[in-house]
């Protein structure tokens, strides 16, 4: 080399880390001009590169967000490569970020595996938009608070059947409730009559849910790494293509042939009334238009929807308020007096009869509160950029709501692990300055629980009617002594009517409710 030249080779290096210093620098002022210098909410430390991978809970994430909670406060963020999660633990920053920011919230997170799964039929999950508007206020015609009084006869058959089956096999509780929930949306929504439990129709509804539950998010390692979802099922270790495609079978069979059994049940019989023919008589109305075809779709959606979003939920707040009476005796000898002194031996309680039944009311709020049936709602996403207390929340985070905390805060309800509906009463009449369960167990914001009216009315008849013929006792072993369970999935108890007249009254309103339900 000539003396006096300088090498190219530490130039062009020179040259590179001007350059990546540049684009570090310009891309630090970008990101500070876009969060105004405000840092993500405070949440456990991130390691280099994988961020906050290995502190994401996968079972019963709640536990460990409540942890959270106690250390960081009602806002918890974590980070990994791909993934950006805010995590809400108090109701008013729920409300401050899900109602008041809803313009930027109202979305929800798109994992491959909803449509793997058959679950991007369901709107729950829909992406905000346009679609999710056209199924959402569909479903609001019929479910808001007023459209609900069209379905409580069928809501009060199938309670009134509920009561007989209890009466003949109490010891198949789950399968009692399960049966009675699903029969009577099966006949909201397609005019259907199921009474025995291995109805065909039944069956289809039920793979339904369970693939439902099987899809939900949290147990497959496709949704940490979506690349995953191109494996091929034959592959080992891609068992989860075969259980996916398995729930995507199951939720097209109830989408399509449940509805074309409601259409020709209308066919055969001239006239078949439920909320299949409702909207599809309002597809044909707008037929000629170019959404024909689409208005059927989104009729069968509607549908599929209303099964889905429905059962489930409801069975099991009711399975929680069985465990909650076997293990609180006091609760449901008071609540009974209430119903005596109501309603009388000589009828079984009514929806008009609320009003009056403050200490059952209670008990519903306290059984939605308890044993929350959602500890962890639907997750909502972040639309924007968003600013909030001083935080910056980036576009795409996931939202995640910490229910079970929110009903369980000791600072709002005191001693929460008791099942206690007094902390509702104040001088005989529902207290409003207690932080009322409904404003939080059923979600926020436009995402809110559109079938939360339906749901409230129904959990009252169902609790009202259970409380007004049975006396419900903690199981017994095989000695006959008292088996104290306390675990929310196990509601096992001992359910006996409470006199011989409570027993005529069941069977009477039995009788009643079959042979009301017809042939379908
Ligand atoms: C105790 C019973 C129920 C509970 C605790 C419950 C709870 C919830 C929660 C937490 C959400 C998510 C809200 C959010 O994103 O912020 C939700 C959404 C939804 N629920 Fe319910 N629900 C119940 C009963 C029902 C019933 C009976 C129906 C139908 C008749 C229903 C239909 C829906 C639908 C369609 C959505 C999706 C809303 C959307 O994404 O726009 N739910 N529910």
């Amino acid at each position: 080399m000539i003396a006096g030249m300088t090498s190219p080779i530490p130039l062009a290096i020179t040259l590179a880390i001007l350059a990546l210093s540049l684009t570090y620098v310009r891309s630090r002022m970008k990101w500070r001009i876009r969060t105004r210098g405000l840092p993500f909410p405070p949440g456990p430390r991130p390691l280099p590169l994988i961020g906050n991978i290995l502190d994401l809970p996968r079972i019963k994430p709640w536990r460990k967000y409540t942890e959270w909670c106690a250390q960081y406060g009602g806002l918890v963020y974590l980070q990994a490569p791909g993934i950006s999660l805010a995590i809400i633990n108090d109701a008013e920053m729920a409300v401050e970020l899900l109602d008041k920011h809803s313009a930027k919230t109202s979305d929800r997170p798109q994992l491959p595996i909803l449509k793997l799964s058959g679950q991007d039929l369901n709107f729950c999950f829909f992406p905000y938009g346009e679609r999710w508007r056209r199924h959402r206020r569909q479903f609001w015609q019929r479910f808001h608070r007023s459209a609900i009084s069209q379905y409580l006869k069928e809501q009060r058959t199938g309670v009134h059947r509920l009561l007989g089956r209890l009466l003949d096999s109490p010891a198949h509780l789950k399968s009692n409730i399960g049966l009675s929930f699903q029969g009577t949306m099966l006949k909201i929504v397609y005019g259907f009559d199921v009474v025995h439990e291995n109805d065909k129709r039944l069956s289809i509804a039920s793979a339904a849910l369970d693939a439902l539950v099987q899809s939900t998010p949290g147990h497959f390692a496709v949704e940490m790494f979506p690349s995953l979802r191109y494996i091929p099922a034959w592959f080992p270790g891609a068992g989860f293509q075969h259980t996916l495609a398995h729930s995507k079978a199951a939720t097209l069979r109830l989408k399509h042939e449940l509805f074309a059994a409601a259409k020709d049940i209308a066919d055969r019989a001239g006239s078949n009334s439920c909320l299949a023919t409702d909207l599809l008589a309002r597809a044909e109305r707008n037929e000629g238009s170019a959404s024909t075809a689409t208005d059927e779709t989104l009729a069968q959606e509607v549908c599929l929807v209303t099964v889905e979003g429905s059962a489930d939920t409801t069975s099991w707040t009711l399975e929680g308020f069985f465990l909650a009476m076997s293990l609180y005796p006091d609760v449901q000898k008071k609540a009974q007096k209430e119903l005596d002194a109501v309603i009388g031996p000589n009828r079984l309680p009514d929806h008009d009869d609320s009003d009056s039944l403050v200490y059952v009311n209670a008990v519903l709020k306290e059984c939605l509160r308890w044993h929350v049936t959602a500890p962890v709602a639907l997750p909502h996403c972040a639309m924007a950029d968003i600013e909030i207390r001083g935080y910056f929340i980036p576009k795409g985070t996931t939202i995640t709501v910490n229910t079970w905390q929110m009903l369980h805060d000791p600072e709002v309800y005191d001693q929460p692990e008791e099942f206690r509906p007094e902390r509702f009463i104040k001088d005989g009449k529902l207290d409003s300055d207690v932080k009322d369960p409904e404003a939080i167990a059923f979600g926020f914001g436009r995402r809110i629980c559109p079938g939360r009216h339906f749901a409230l009315a129904s959990l009252f008849i169902n609790i009202a009617s259970l409380l007004h013929v049975f006396d419900i006792t903690p199981p017994l072993d095989e000695n006959g002594q008292p088996i104290r369970v306390n675990r929310p999935e196990d509601c096992r108890c001992n359910i006996k009517p409470r006199s011989a007249a409570a027993e005529a009254l069941i069977r009477e309103a039995q009788r009643a409710a079959d042979a009301a339900g017809g042939e379908n």
